[in-house]
């Protein structure tokens, strides 16, 4: 308050304390304490008049409690002693109420020295002091809030200089709250963020916006923690200060899941490749933790490594590592695979397991090395996921980091895991899963592919059509899975021969096919004779030794066909004249087999369509007892009749019905229908002793023939001995097994046995002895040269002397003429079968026939 600048000192001063009177609560005191005066202030402040107050002891205004205290006798003691002092102190009002005074007690001193009267200004603080007692309380409350919680809060200074820390910064950082107090924040937590970012972040809390981010911390041990960071600038307008509060959540395992499983997954959803994926997985988790180097590694089903993603080690080491086997003492991975557990390798250079591999590893700068092994659903070690540490590892870090290897070693078994599926879908839809060679898809797709570059280089291809020989036989007698070991042989012989650029593939069945990329006429042939020889190479199936051998065609790229389609069709063409040929054979495409092969075709689908239709009948061809003209029983010989191709021959048909596996039913056809036939003409009265019926050696791989046979004859009420199955001696010559035993079983019911076509065969009189019929057949071709050939007569004579002496009945065959007939009288022979007695006939024809004979 300014008084005017005219007055002199001691008025300005009487200004003054009138001024102060105005606006101040002052009291004197005589120095025991009485009140002497004091202003209306502070009367009012006490509540009391002047003439109750003055007189009374200062102690009337204190509380019993301070009144009693030795702290208060201790004031009035130093005021004595001249000494001020001043504070807040509480006081009671007259009517009991309390209140709270910011006084200034000051002894007046005489000339003397002597203490002549305490003055004492207060002014009423109450109303600040319950409010700041009120938020030193709240703020309690507030720390022990901000305390429980996980989060850690930061109040720091404009400077960013650190004032406050919850626990939960202990708890997330290390650090205790005395040892950061003060410390610059920006330095201490976030110094590994680029100063551009942190004048950002600085920028916008200028505006008094907040601030939210995620951030690497760095905590008191050298621990990274991934945290959200929301900084609101605060402004005090107590203290006119800024201050910024900044919460940090922990975010690291949310992060870890996030940034790895979002991208992984993701990379996986999109079907991006094995070694991508894997690779992402290794960058993400050296982002989350830049101290670790990752590696993923692939144990094969040998127990090989094989590097499948690194992106941050070298090349040549992964490459090193390539092939090397898991074993006890495997490095970390190779350990860690071989044990399938984690191997925490922290000192390579003097740890056991690294002794074979430190060398290479050294060098890098790599001291220690993390591995744990990557398992399936079932536990099975898929692989191994690693962290290489170039400084030594940082053991507050162990937890951040097994979490990281908990979550990258899962997104690594579902990406191997997928994989594998991958493969195995890819290799059932197109692999061959019996030989494990490509299957047709495939086979066409890569044979495409290598015709398409035989086009651009202009160079000559073969494909090569491989079947095997009689393996429907193998199948049939031997069963299903010695099909299958040969079919498994077959392929893998097929293979050995192969350079890198071959294919070879299985078709169907025992069709294989093999692609010859670069390859002449000339030189396919030198390849076909040699896998030809592999393939016949013995096998042991069970207790039998099998040697199969296969027809081969050859189609020329591009002369034959400049697709795989013509290409596959003409080398097949060439494999069935192969087949035609004699078994084991190969044969090259050429122009004129199309026509053959497209007539075959036809043929084979009319057969198919014929078998068990009225277009397929019997005919029978008597044999007569020649001493008595007497019918000695007849041939049943299979008839076809196409509607559109007219009467095939049986020497086109019976081979045929071979080749395409119609053999077996055509035979079972024969004999239910020649037994129902010998039947029927003994029901009308017809007197036919019995009947033969020709079967393939193929029908003898059924094992179900003997019974098959008996209950035909049951069925038409016929004796054993009233059939005769006719044989070839190519019967002997089949490996099956089965045959010889099917043989015994039908001759065990009874059924008579005849040797058909006797004395062509180069082994006659051996297998007599392995084989025992009741009948031999004298072949038509010595028949037929008997007039003119002394020869023909010496081995007819011999082959019934051979009849005789076993005490077989034997047939003279193709007799057409009377001479022929006249000389085999002569020999001995006591049947015969032939034009000159009668042409085979329809079974309805016979009655007729043997009423002929019986009238003539
Ligand atoms: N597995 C089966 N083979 C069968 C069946 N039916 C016939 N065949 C075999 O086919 C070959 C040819 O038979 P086919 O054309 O029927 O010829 C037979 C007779 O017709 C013929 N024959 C009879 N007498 C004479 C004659 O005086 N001269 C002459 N040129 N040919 C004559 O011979 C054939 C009978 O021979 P075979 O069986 O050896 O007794 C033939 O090999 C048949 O076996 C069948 O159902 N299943």
């Amino acid at each position: 308050m300014n008084h005017g600048a005219g007055q002199n000192p001691a008025a300005q001063q009487l200004a003054q304390l009138r001024a102060l009177d105005d606006v101040m609560a002052i009291a004197e005191f005589a120095p025991d304490g009485t009140l002497r005066r004091a202003n209306q202030h502070y009367l009012a402040l006490l509540g009391c008049t002047a003439d109750v107050a003055v007189g009374s002891h200062h102690s009337r205004w204190c509380t019993p409690a301070t009144a009693a205290s030795t702290d208060y006798a201790g004031l009035w003691q130093a005021l004595r002693r001249g000494q001020a002092q001043a504070g807040p102190v509480e006081r009671e009002r007259m009517d009991g109420s309390s209140c709270w005074l910011q006084s200034t007690y000051a002894p007046v001193v005489d000339s003397s020295g002597q203490v002549t009267e305490v003055l004492e200004v207060a002014a009423d603080v109450t109303d600040r002091l319950l409010r700041e007692r009120a938020d030193a309380a709240h703020l309690r409350r507030l720390s022990l809030a901000s305390d429980t919680s996980d989060a850690a809060i930061v109040v720091t200074d404009a400077q960013a200089r650190i004032l406050y820390v919850n626990a939960g910064f202990t708890r997330l950082l290390g650090w205790r709250a005395d040892e950061v107090a003060g410390q610059d924040a920006v330095a201490l937590l976030l110094s590994n963020q680029a100063p551009v970012a942190i004048e950002a972040f600085r920028a916008t809390l200028r505006t008094g916006r907040p601030v939210e981010r995620e951030r690497i911390a760095l905590g008191k041990n050298g621990q990274s923690r991934w945290v959200k960071v929301i900084s609101h600038p605060i402004f005090d307008e107590l203290d006119g200060r800024r201050y910024t509060v900044s919460v940090y959540t922990d975010i690291t395992q949310a992060k870890v899941h996030a940034a790895l499983q979002h991208r992984v997954l993701e990379a996986m959803a999109r079907e991006r490749p094995l070694t991508e994926v894997l690779e992402l997985i290794c960058r993400q988790v050296e982002h989350l933790a830049p101290e670790v180097c990752a590696s993923i590694l692939e144990v094969d089903e040998q127990g090989r490594l094989h590097p499948l993603a690194a992106p941050n080690l070298p090349a040549s080491y992964s490459r090193q590592l390539d092939g090397l086997p898991i074993g006890p003492i495997g490095g970390s991975c190779g350990t860690a695979a071989w044990r399938n557990a984690p191997v925490m390798v922290d000192d390579i250079a003097t740890d056991p397991l690294w002794a074979p591999y430190r060398e290479l590893i050294l060098p890098l700068g790599y001291t220690g090395c993390w591995s744990t092994p990557i398992r399936n659903s079932q536990g099975g070690v898929l692989g191994t996921f690693a962290f290489y540490f170039s400084q030594p590892r940082n053991t507050a870090s162990a937890a951040f980091h097994q979490r990281l290897v908990d979550s990258c070693t899962h997104l690594c078994a579902l990406a191997l895991q997928r994989e594998r599926t991958r493969q195995h879908i890819r290799q059932l839809a197109f692999y061959d899963s019996l030989t494990g060679l490509p299957n047709r898809s495939l086979l066409h797709a890569r044979a495409d592919q290598a015709i398409a570059a035989a086009a651009r280089s202009r160079e000559t291809l073969a494909v090569l059509f491989v079947d095997l020989d009689r393996f429907k036989q193998v199948n049939d007698s031997l069963g299903h899975p010695a099909g299958d070991a040969v079919l498994r042989h077959a392929a893998a012989q097929l293979q050995l021969e192969l350079r890198a650029s071959d294919i070879a593939g299985r078709l169907s069945g025992d069709e294989f096919v093999v692609v010859l990329p670069q390859c002449d006429a000339g030189h396919a042939a030198e390849i076909v004779a040699r896998l030809q020889a592999l393939v016949a190479t013995p096998l042991a199936v069970g207790s039998s030794t099998l040697s199969v051998t296969a027809s081969v065609g050859v189609a020329m790229f591009p002369e034959d066909g400049r697709s795989m389609d013509a290409l596959l069709q003409r080398a097949d063409m060439a494999m069935y004249q192969a087949k035609t040929g004699g078994r084991g054979r190969f044969c090259f495409f050429s122009a004129g087999m199309n026509d053959v092969v497209q007539q075959r075709l036809v043929l084979e689908t009319a057969l198919r369509q014929a078998m068990g239709t009225a277009q397929m009948q019997l005919h029978y061809q008597p044999q007569i007892d020649m001493a008595s003209g007497r019918l000695h029983g007849v041939e049943a010989l299979a008839r076809w009749t196409d509607p559109r191709l007219g009467e095939i021959e049986p020497a086109r048909f019976i081979p045929l019905a071979e080749d395409c596996g119609l053999i077996a039913d055509l035979g079972r056809w024969a004999l239910r229908e020649a037994c129902r036939q010998l039947a029927q003409w003994r029901s009308d009265g017809l007197t036919v002793p019995s009947v033969s019926v020709n079967l393939s050696p193929t029908s003898f791989h059924d094992r179900e023939l003997a019974r098959t046979i008996a209950q035909t004859l049951a069925q038409h009420a016929l004796a054993p001995q009233d059939l005769t199955l006719e044989l070839t001696e190519s019967v002997l010559l089949d490996a099956n097994p089965s045959t010889l035993q099917t043989i015994a079983e039908v001759r065990a019911l009874g059924v008579r046995m005849s040797m058909d076509d006797f004395g062509t065969g180069y082994s006659s009189l051996s297998y007599l002895r392995r084989l025992p019929v009741d009948e031999i057949k004298l072949d038509r071709s010595f028949v037929a040269d008997l007039e003119s050939d002394g020869a023909a007569r010496a081995l007819s004579n011999a082959i019934l002397e051979i009849g005789r002496s076993l005490k077989l009945t034997v047939v003279a065959e193709g007799v057409e003429t009377a001479a022929q007939d006249s000389l085999l009288r002569a020999q001995g022979y006591a049947v015969a079968q032939g034009y000159l007695v009668a042409r085979p006939m329809a079974g309805d024809a016979l009655g007729g026939w043997l009423g002929r004979m019986a009238g003539r």
